[in-house]
């Protein structure tokens, strides 16, 4: 948990997980109260308030440490291109990065599946580079560079970070550093038993009633600085391949 709400009820910011808080806000005799907190609340929440607030501040996840993962990979990626170790790092200074917090609600198989509803259609993220945790939900898929429509899934590997490269990084390097299209969809664990689309949709044998378990996701979206200028990066051009 990286921004947990303080214990105790007087600084009211932060992260409470599930079964954390209680409302006790109409009971006032001390062993009904206490009685009360046996049975937590199912329920988790986040809470913010005005950032000019000094006496409540703000409690947000960090996202110091991502921005210190991209600018170390953007300094490998500049080593592997020939270029000053700094050159791409350096033109992240401002940090204009966007932290996404997802939640993909447990949903019906059949209706993942058949396509009726999606959970994150095929898209290429737009900045420089992406870094993404996931759970152990899985669904990920990353399209074939060199066949599209061809989707694989990736499976998620605990305690890491996936890093996709960006529309941006892309277009910078030539091309030569592909961004990746992806997408999220039923995990493949969860093809449906005799899958099959009857009149009604694609049900299988049990009529469609499997459920696809909830994903959590967090993107940390990277990009360059606004006055950057973004022309072919040296050496990702020349005769033989010419700048797009
Ligand atoms: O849930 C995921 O892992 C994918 C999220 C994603 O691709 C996005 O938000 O751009
Ligand atoms: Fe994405």
């Amino acid at each position: 948990m990286l921004a947990p709400h303080p214990p105790g009820g007087s600084h009211r910011r932060g992260y409470s997980g599930l079964g954390k808080g209680k409302v006790s806000q109409n009971v006032f005799d001390k062993d009904a109260i206490s009685q009360l907190r046996k049975a937590l609340d199912v329920r988790e929440s986040f809470e913010s308030g005005n950032v000019n607030d000094e006496a409540q501040p703000n409690i947000w996840p960090p996202d110091e440490d991502c921005a210190i993962l991209v600018s170390k990979l953007l300094t490998s990626i500049a080593l592997a291109l020939n270029l000053d170790p700094a050159y791409l790092s350096h033109t992240h200074s401002q940090q204009l990065d966007q932290l996404r917090l997802l939640h993909y609600p447990p949903f019906p198989t059949s209706v993942l599946r058949w396509g009726e509803k999606g959970r994150i259609e095929a898209h290429s993220d737009f900045g420089t580079l992406t870094l993404l945790f996931q759970d152990d939900a899985a669904g990920l898929e990353v399209e074939d560079t060199n066949e599209p429509e061809r989707f694989t899934a990736v499976a998620p590997v605990k305690d890491t970070v996936l890093v996709n490269v960006g529309d941006l990084l892309m277009r910078w390097s030539n091309d030569l550093l592909r961004s990746t299209v992806h997408r999220v969809v039923a995990p493949p664990s969860d093809r449906l038993n005799g899958e099959a689309r009857g009149e009604d949709g694609w049900k299988g044998e049990s009529g469609g009633r499997e459920m696809t378990k909830a994903r959590y996701s967090i993107p940390f979206f990277a990009t360059a600085d606004p006055d950057t200028v973004i022309e072919a990066l040296p050496g990702t051009w020349g005769e033989e391949r010419p700048k797009r």
